[in-house]
């Protein structure tokens, strides 16, 4: 089988305390109820750094500001692969929240835990403990 690839781009919204702004991904998605970054899918024809900017805009109502990116890699899940783009995200305006009927929550960095998480997102969590950890 060949599996589709799919480009995602995804913010880590860190505030100056520290703390990261998470969603809870809704029921009828995949990975119902773990926490997720806010992101989605690069439409044709955006750039993933576009694509973070409008999905930041549509899921939590945040105007980024400066978005730096954190890490690029592909991650084989078993129907497809996705190219993921986990930007940094320090400077927005704007108060998140869930736009689309989400919970969303400020975590320390301190605190992640990637067993919350989608598997792919493991490779990220465990950059940012070691970060604060060190
Ligand atoms: N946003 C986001 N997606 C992630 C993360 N980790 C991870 O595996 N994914 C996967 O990336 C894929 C795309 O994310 P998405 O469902 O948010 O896409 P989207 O906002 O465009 O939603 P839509 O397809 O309902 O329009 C999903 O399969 C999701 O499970 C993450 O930290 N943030
Ligand atoms: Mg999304």
């Amino acid at each position: 089988m060949i599996k589709p690839i799919v480009k995602v781009s995804a913010g880590i919204i860190r505030d100056e305390f520290g703390q990261i702004y998470l969603t809870q991904r809704l029921e009828g998605q995949d990975f119902a109820q773990s926490l997720e970054f806010p992101g989605g899918k690069v439409e044709e024809g955006e750039t993933p750094k576009q694509a973070l900017i409008r999905e930041l805009e549509e899921e939590i109502d945040i105007q980024v500001l400066s978005a730096v990116l954190f890490e690029e890699f592909s991650f084989e899940y078993p129907t497809k692969i996705i190219h993921f783009y986990f930007y940094l995200v320090e400077q927005w305006f704007g108060t998140p929240f869930g736009r689309e009927g989400q919970e969303g929550e400020w975590i320390a960095q301190s605190e992640l835990d990637a067993g919350q998480f989608p598997p792919a997102n493991k490779r990220v969590i465990d950059r940012l403990l070691l970060e604060v950890n060190n």
